[in-house]
């Protein structure tokens, strides 16, 4: 077009006819001219404007980030001091994560109990009913356990915390848990197993003086391992579910941290824990649940129709293997980052010793509820279910003075009974267990 433009402008041989169009070429080029520059001021423009409206979006985002932050201040630094604070001689000062959670609930109560300072750390998310959380939450805030909102992901929360409190012991017990739910949602486990225990893990090697850390493994890290019972020497590179495998990633990881930066670490294999205040999306809750609103409930079997079967461990023994594992806990070695030396690795079973069948499981729970329950009885779907588990807990025993006191039957009545009470169940009715349904104050 310029070519074109140029020899109608500059024409060979000039004359008048020529010079003329000239003109007119010249007018249209400068119209075309001007026309672009118009269209290229426009453009700046534009891209300006847009440039300025993402500039004050993401600066509106960083600061409604900010300011709606659930955490930070200074009365939210002086809540944090106040429940740190050691009320013993030779205490510690413990951030356990997870504390609304199910073991975190008594690991924290436990230890404040005996003086010890406790700072909880929660997200509270939805993997099953959050009221139940803030229930837990209230009864922490009831003995002085505050807790904070927010994720093990987020390394400024974290680094904040370390900041306002020398946290002598981390109780790690934040995680996702649930072994057939990682079907569904498998990046949860991801994000809270792996991702934010290294975020943890991180703070807690920066921090000065580092914590000694104890952490919730899990059983299910034995996966298709036959050889019974359980060991800690015995293999864990067969999971049989991604839930076991971030919880066997999650003992490589914290082993680490442990050779690289001088992390005390114990590794606790907790085996399938019930109680009050428990989960709801375990069996022997869920079961509870549907008993006494008469519904069915699904009971799982193994190959050649031989029952699952579980070593049930009640939560009061479950905390105190928490509680003498921090107690034996040696102190980390580095600070700031750096090692000092070698330091403690430990993992051991926290188990009953004694499985349970699951539908002798059943059979506890219906004397109980004094309800029969509507069994379906399925064939075990292959979504990450281990037919048994069965713990050897002669490690724990000689290192901890771990010891049991708690069997099933006597465990699930204690849950039966928080159940009952919490759910909504007068016992000055005099009613039986299945009036529960009837006056119920909160749902499930
Ligand atoms: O020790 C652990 O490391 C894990 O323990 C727990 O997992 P599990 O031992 O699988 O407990 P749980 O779900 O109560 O199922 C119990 C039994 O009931 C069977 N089961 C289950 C559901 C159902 O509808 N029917 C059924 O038969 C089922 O097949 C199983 O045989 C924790 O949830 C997990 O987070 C982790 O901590």
């Amino acid at each position: 077009m310029m070519r074109l433009m140029e020899a109608e402008l500059f024409p060979s041989t000039p004359g008048k006819v020529k010079i003329e169009r000239a003109h007119t070429i010249n007018r249209q080029f400068h119209r075309c001219f001007a026309s672009t520059s118009t269209m290229f001021l426009w453009a700046l423009f534009l891209i300006a404007l847009t440039a300025s409206y993402l500039s004050f979006q993401s600066f509106v985002d960083t600061s409604s980030r900010y300011f709606n932050a659930s955490w930070g201040g200074m009365h939210w630094e002086k809540q944090i001091r106040a429940s740190a604070t050691v009320r013993r001689p030779g205490g510690m000062s413990v951030l356990v994560t997870g504390a609304a959670g199910f073991v975190g609930t008594h690991v924290s109560l436990a230890l404040r109990k005996r003086g010890d300072g406790v700072v909880g750390l929660d997200n509270f998310n939805s993997y099953y009913d959050p009221s139940l959380k803030k229930a837990r939450e209230a009864l922490l805030e009831s003995h002085g356990v505050f807790v904070v909102e927010g994720d093990i992901d987020d390394a400024r929360l974290l680094a904040k915390l370390f900041d306002v409190v020398p946290f002598t012991h981390v109780m790690h017990l934040a995680a996702q848990a649930g072994v057939r739910y990682a079907i569904e949602n498998p990046a949860s486990y991801v994000h809270s197993n792996i991702a934010g225990l290294v975020t943890l893990l991180e703070a807690c090697k920066s921090a000065d003086p580092q914590p000694a850390v104890v952490w919730a493994s899990s059983s299910s890290v034995y996966g298709l391992n036959e050889k019974v019972p359980f060991s800690e020497a015995d293999r864990t590179d067969r999971p049989a579910s991604l839930y076991a495998a971030t919880k066997k990633a999650g003992e490589e990881i914290t082993h680490t941290y442990n050779h690289i930066y001088g992390l005390s670490i114990t590794g606790l294999r907790f085996f399938t824990v019930y109680g009050p205040w428990g989960r709801p999306d375990m069996a022997y809750f869920s079961f509870t649940r549907n008993i006494l609103q008469g519904k069915p409930i699904t009971v799982y079997r193994g190959k050649n129709r031989v029952d699952l079967a579980r070593d049930f461990t009640f939560i009061d023994d479950i905390v105190k293997g928490c509680v003498a594992s921090l107690d034996t806990a040696e102190k980390s070695t580095g600070s700031g980052g750096r090692k000092g030396g070698p330091a403690q690795y430990r993992i051991y079973n926290l188990g009953n010793t004694s499985p349970v069948t699951v539908p002798a499981l059943v059979g506890i729970l219906e004397r109980h509820l004094k309800v029969k329950a509507k069994k379906n009885v399925v064939e075990m779907p292959g979504n990450g279910d281990v037919p048994f588990t069965h713990a050897n807990i002669s490690l724990a025993r000689a290192e901890l003075g771990y010891k049991p006191t708690t069997n099933l039957e006597t465990g699930l009545k204690k849950f039966v009974r928080w159940y009952l009470s919490y759910y909504g169940y007068s016992p000055r009715s005099g009613g039986s267990a299945a009036e529960a349904t009837t006056g119920s104050a909160k749902s499930l």
